[in-house]
């Protein structure tokens, strides 16, 4: 973490506020007399992890580091952000520095300890059953064929435990390791990059960062706790919507809204993604849209007609969506896909007008998505499988490009960081882990369900933040054009509960940089279709609902198992 700009700090009474330049680099506050003497030496420092930060009562400028027992700075910023950015940046130099020396070392440590001995026992055993083999081998005349057998049959099964211990040993390290170093490097400031460590942090100003605030009307100190539930899942809240939101079945009796210029065709909005068609393209495949874009002018005109002919259509796609929740839940889950590829099939079978979905929409960013979690087959079990969750999650990485801003790469290194937590724990043994569930239950047997390295724990956060990203779309195709208020609605909902003031200011800071209404919506279209295309909105929307609805199923999955196995930790980060 770098950070370097202006803060007043106290001298003494006699020369009171004296303007110093201060730089916050690898773990250490150093001061000087101004920006040009940075070269000529500090005129003091302070290493983060050693003292405390206090925020002065009254004066939202004030900012205080106390070494306990030893040395106090007083410092005051220009302004209470730029002391709320101060914060942010000392805080979390602070928390990474001492999590990473204290619980995460000492639990790793005790566990590589507990691998190593398991490690000597195996080799032990090796050697001892070798010794065996070699005596039974030596006896030329009258070889024992049975007790050859017997012996040798050993050696098989403790050459495969040793080889798995010795795996599990590399992934404790690596996975630390990686813990690590993308713990200290967790920055806003750092560069948004796909590469798997971030070599240097990008070097960023306050003069820079205070560019980085675009849009909100949101107080930076707003950083109070809201009280919630959070066993709430978010499938409960998609149900409740989706019944606000039907969808015509093929079945349905035409509603008085379906006059011949203005009929949303039943085929066509319930054209959701096939199995079968995997191979076609994607807008295929999400092609629930209306039948010309002619016929829907408006949004709000596409939900009133939902709205208003949704009451018959006991078959209709948002049921079945629902039903798949329901089928999760007695445990005859079907493939989200299949379900709704039937459903898709019947109504083009069922209806002599089947207008071609490609037709009447345009391609969005989820529409463009390689995969995607409504491709997600899950098993009768409701197991998760691995590769295509991890993939879906990959997909959604884009987006933090496209947001363009240094601000959202902490959350992209975090998010970016649990898929490969995920992923390496998986290619330890793929063909064991093929459900997320399996994994879980390993680390479990294991003890390991709790560090802070563990695929369990990478899961539990990466499942809070697709409530977020669900949560987030929800409200903007609910009509929130404010993103500010969109993103800290879900985040109250999500996120918030499990964080502590340090990460609560990383998504102030992140919220500050959201683009406008518009600028996302752009961001979202892939094409070179105008974003202020009726068809792109309403494709837009429709995709939005799609993807919210296949996230909430296996959130909710992911959360009834994390319950189940007591794993849904509440304690804030
Ligand atoms: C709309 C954009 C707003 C962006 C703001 C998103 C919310 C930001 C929240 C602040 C996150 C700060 C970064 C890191 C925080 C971590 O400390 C925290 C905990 O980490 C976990 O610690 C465990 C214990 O050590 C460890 O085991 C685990 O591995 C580790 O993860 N992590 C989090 O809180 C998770 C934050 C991830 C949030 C992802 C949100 C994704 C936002 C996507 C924006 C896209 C907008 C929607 C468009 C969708 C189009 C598809």
């Amino acid at each position: 973490m770098y950070m370097a700009g202006t803060l007043w700090k106290w001298t003494n009474y006699f020369s009171g506020w004296q303007e110093r330049w201060f730089v916050l680099d690898n773990g250490i506050l150093s001061y000087y007399k101004s920006e040009d003497d940075v070269n000529s030496g500090c005129k003091g420092s302070v290493k983060m992890s050693v003292c405390d930060i206090s925020v002065h009562p009254t004066d939202a400028t004030r900012l205080d580091l106390i070494i306990p027992g030893e040395q106090h700075f007083y410092v005051k910023a220009a302004t209470a952000q730029e002391r709320q950015e101060w914060l942010v940046a000392l805080g979390s130099t602070k928390a990474s520095m001492v999590k990473n020396t204290d619980e995460a070392d000492s639990v790793t440590n005790d566990l590589l300890k507990t691998k190593r001995s398991e490690l000597r026992l195996y080799c032990d055993l090796l050697v001892q059953q070798i010794h065996s083999i070699k005596t039974v081998a030596e006896k030329k005349h009258e070889i024992d064929i049975q007790k050859l057998d017997e012996v040798t049959s050993l050696l098989s099964p403790t050459c495969d435990t040793f080889i798995q211990t010795l795996e599990e040993c590399m992934y404790l390290v690596q996975s630390t390791t990686t813990a690590m170093m993308y713990e200290v490097n967790r920055s806003p400031t750092l560069p948004i990059t796909d590469a798997t460590i971030p070599s240097s942090p990008l070097k960023l100003s306050l003069k820079k960062s205070r560019q980085l605030s675009r849009q909100n009307s949101n107080d930076l100190l707003s950083l109070h706790s809201h009280s919630r539930s959070p066993s709430i899942s978010s499938i409960d809240t998609l149900n409740t919507s989706r019944q606000n939101s039907r969808i015509r079945s093929s079945t349905s009796e035409p509603s008085s809204l379906e006059s011949p210029d203005q009929t949303v065709p039943n085929s066509s909005v319930i054209n959701f993604l096939t199995n079968e068609n995997s191979s076609i393209n994607s807008l295929d495949r999400l092609g629930h849209v209306q039948s010309n874009p002619k016929e829907v002018k408006q949004t709000e005109r596409l939900s009133e007609i939902r709205e208003n002919d949704g009451t018959k259509s006991v078959d209709d796609a948002s049921v079945l969506k629902t039903t798949n929740v329901s089928s999760y839940n007695g445990l005859q889950t079907e493939t989200l896909t299949s379900r709704l590829s039937e459903t898709s099939f019947k109504s083009s079978d069922d209806n002599d007008v089947f207008l071609d979905p490609i037709e009447s929409r345009v391609p969005t960013f989820f529409s463009e998505m390689e995969s995607s979690f409504m491709d997600l087959k899950i098993n009768e079990d409701a197991g998760i499988p691995v590769e295509p969750f991890l993939d879906s999650c990959k997909n959604l990485l884009p987006i933090f490009d496209k947001l363009n801003s240094t601000a959202f790469a902490p959350v992209k290194m975090d998010f970016q960081g649990n898929i490969r937590k995920v992923r390496t724990k998986y290619s330890i043994h793929p063909e064991q882990f093929t459900t997320l569930q399996s994994i879980i239950l390993h680390e479990i047997s294991k003890r390991q369900q709790n560090l802070p390295s563990s695929a369990t724990m990478a899961l539990l956060w990466m499942k809070r933040s697709l409530e977020f990203i669900s949560g987030f779309l929800e409200e903007i195709k609910k009509g929130e054009e404010n993103l500010s208020s969109a993103a800290t609605r879900a985040y109250t909902a999500s996120l918030k509960p499990y964080h502590g003031w340090v990460v609560r200011g990383v998504f102030a800071v992140a919220v500050k940089a959201l683009p406008y209404h518009h600028t996302f919506l752009s961001l979202m279209n892939p094409s070179e279709v105008d974003v202020d295309n009726q068809t792109f909105y309403s494709s837009l929307m429709l995709d939005i609902e799609t993807f919210c609805s296949a996230t909430g199923v296996v959130v909710k999955i992911l959360n009834d198992f994390f319950m189940a196995h007591n794993l849904n930790i509440q304690e804030q980060i």
